[in-house]
């Protein structure tokens, strides 16, 4: 090997299970527990270089990112086409962890694979080695990517009905207050748009009956006329509601995003939607629950159950995946934008620099950022205007802060097992001791 591969053989990888701090926002599996796991990957290669990465942090994604670190042990961090085959070797038969029709917290992350789980898992290794090839090279990771085509991504803000505080006092407080009804909401669309410049709203329905969500929508509309709105029961929703929904919300949403579940009933809504939105073209349908695997591609779109897929590299298998998500979406004519679920700034800025990458993404992303109120960066990333801009600093250019680190590792350590998996239901239990999984649909 020459000197300059070898040093960028990977010599250590670290991994560090934390628990970060989440408001008591409500969908329609429960309410956010007081604290989120997240799992933060730090590769070092044998030229000193630290590469950062952040994935899903729930017990079984955590076994399974163990052996995957330990084999990395003196492969390139430019062996990204690697990764997977590895993965599959050493992450052992996660299979009956996996049941056929198995799924991740109630279905909010989709089918839940023992390929998906893998997948899930080493994205958080792509985007170190990324960070750390970039870094040693000198080279932002869009470029590692073929190169930007803008200088700015935009996400759309974040609405959700919440409480002011976590039932029985637990987890930490914010300022925000309760927000449960359509004033409520509106005054939280308000806050976002006034700090960080957000233009178009994402409101995470299927909490309350949909006739109080409808509401909710027509207040944004009236409260932001013209900007783009979308709602996202998370499949709580049949058919028939599915349907009366977009006949009254038709002439002010982008999008209505799995509004009911699984891909036959998708593509029932998609079939039934000629003729609403506005201009008389369809309203289409978005997801981020029916499509999160290759595998689910083919019916979706020969069924033309989707029309946006909202992609998330955590679950797709990482950035260069979620690039070939992009082309195969362009060569269906279906839409591709950005699915978030609670995360810290190092994924923050894996998403803005593979959203920069991509030329057809016309929809603002999601994201969660702006609820999370710790780091592990020594500086947040910031909106403005709506944006997060993409720099050209090496990798990711983002730095990690090991004091904030280590505080929430402790808290981690510190928790009995009971927050160390994603539980909506279980959290729920706290402020409604007989809370059950909601049966599908729910309305
Ligand atoms: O678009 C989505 O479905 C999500 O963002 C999934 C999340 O789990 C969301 O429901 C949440 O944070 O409660
Ligand atoms: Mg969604």
């Amino acid at each position: 090997m020459s000197d300059r591969a070898n040093a960028l053989a990977l010599a250590e990888v670290r991994l560090t299970p934390v628990l970060v701090a989440d408001p008591p926002l409500l969908n329609t599996q429960g309410v956010h527990q007081p604290y989120t796991p997240r799992l933060i990957i730090e590769v070092v290669t044998e030229g000193g270089v630290t590469g950062l990465g952040e994935t899903y942090g729930d017990a079984g994604y955590l076994e399974l990112a163990k052996p995957l670190a330990a084999s990395l042990i003196g492969r390139p961090v430019t062996d990204l086409n690697g990764l997977p085959a590895l993965a599959a070797e050493v992450c052992g038969d996660v299979a009956a962890a996996a049941g056929p029709d198995a799924v991740d917290v109630g279905g909010l992350r989709g089918v839940r694979t023992a390929d998906k789980l893998r997948l899930s898992v080493l994205s958080g290794f792509e985007v170190a080695c990324l960070d750390a090839w970039g870094k040693a090279v000198g080279l932002p990771v869009h470029a590692l990517l073929g190169g930007k085509v803008r200088d700015a991504v935009e996400y759309s803000a974040y609405l959700f009905h919440r409480w002011a505080a976590h039932p029985g006092g637990r987890g930490e407080r914010d300022d925000w207050g309760a927000a449960l009804d359509p004033a409520g909401v509106v005054a939280q669309a308000r806050r976002f748009a006034d700090t960080y410049g957000f233009t178009s709203f994402k409101l995470k329905g299927g909490v309350f009956e949909p006739a109080r969500e409808v509401a909710t929508i027509r207040a944004l509309a009236e409260a932001f006329p013209g900007r783009p709105l979308r709602l996202d029961p998370n499949g709580a929703w049949s058919v028939p509601t599915a349907l009366a929904v977009a006949e009254e919300l038709g002439d002010v949403l982008e999008y209505l995003e799995d509004p009911v579940s699984g891909t036959a009933r998708m593509a029932e809504v998609a079939a039934a939607l000629g003729g609403t939105g506005p201009g008389g073209a369809r309203l289409p349908l978005a997801t981020n629950m029916c499509v999160t695997t290759f595998d689910e591609i083919a019916e979706a779109f020969t069924r033309d159950a989707v029309q946006i897929v909202l992609s998330d590299h955590h679950y797709w298998g990482g950035l260069r995946a979620t690039r070939e998500l992009a082309a195969v979406c362009a060569a269906f004519g279906v839409g591709v934008a950005m699915h978030s679920n609670t995360h810290l700034g190092i994924s923050l800025a894996a998403m803005t620099q593979v959203a920069a990458t991509l030329p057809g993404l016309r929809y603002a992303c999601d994201s969660h950022y702006p609820w999370q109120t710790e780091d592990v960066l020594t500086e947040r990333l910031t909106f403005h205007d709506g944006r997060v801009a993409v720099g050209d600093a090496p990798g990711l250019g983002v730095e990690l802060d090991r004091d904030r680190l280590a505080v929430l590792h402790r808290r981690w350590l510190a928790d009995d097992g009971t927050l160390r998996d994603r539980d909506d239901v279980a959290a729920m239990r706290h402020a409604d001791p007989g809370w059950t999984a909601p049966a599908v649909p729910r309305w």
